[in-house]
């Protein structure tokens, strides 16, 4: 029997035991540059660990995923956070799972918004980019290092996001 899961919207409340959601909070707006710009400061801190180790800037462009997709595994990065901010604006989705005894919990989707991205905290569980309806690219801030940053599980049956929308 699938499991399926419900898509959440994304809120900087519910996301919180899973980081930070990265969008222009006009709490944090202060002006810049005698008032022609606009700075949203500090929405997240990358987070690396490990001698050697950098914080890096990436694009990672992703495919469009199909639905019904299964979310068969999970992954996380001991070493580092990792932020994704996309460049198109265009919703997409998120998959987060609490850690249970070294291993992720029933996964939650959240759907972002065009505008939203997210900081991973440094070790939480999460499903590699999900981009929907189209390629779409992502502004990704992660750590390069020593060590294996990446740890990736397997749940025994799948869960299922039947749809996007
Ligand atoms: N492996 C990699 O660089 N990408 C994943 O970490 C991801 O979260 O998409
Ligand atoms: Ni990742």
């Amino acid at each position: 029997m699938s499991r399926i899961l419900s898509i959440e919207p994304l809120t900087q409340d519910a996301f919180a035991p899973f980081g930070t959601v990265i969008e222009a909070d006009p709490a944090s707006m202060r002006y810049i540059n005698g008032g022609n710009t606009e700075r949203f400061h500090g929405l997240a801190r990358a987070d690396v660990t490990g001698e050697g180790a950098n914080v890096i800037i990436n694009i990672f462009r992703g495919q469009p995923r199909a639905f019904p997709y299964s979310v068969a595994m999970m992954e996380r990065h001991p070493f580092g956070s990792q932020s994704f901010s996309p460049l198109d604006d265009r919703p997409w989705l998120v998959v987060v799972a609490e850690d249970e005894g070294g291993k992720p919990g029933a996964p939650r989707v959240f759907r972002a918004q065009g505008r939203q991205g997210v900081n991973y905290g440094r070790n939480v569980w999460h499903h590699p980019l999900m981009t929907v309806g189209a390629v779409n690219d992502f502004i990704v801030v992660d750590r390069e290092g020593p060590g294996n940053n990446l740890e990736e599980y397997s749940y025994e049956e799948p869960f299922v996001i039947e749809s996007a929308i």
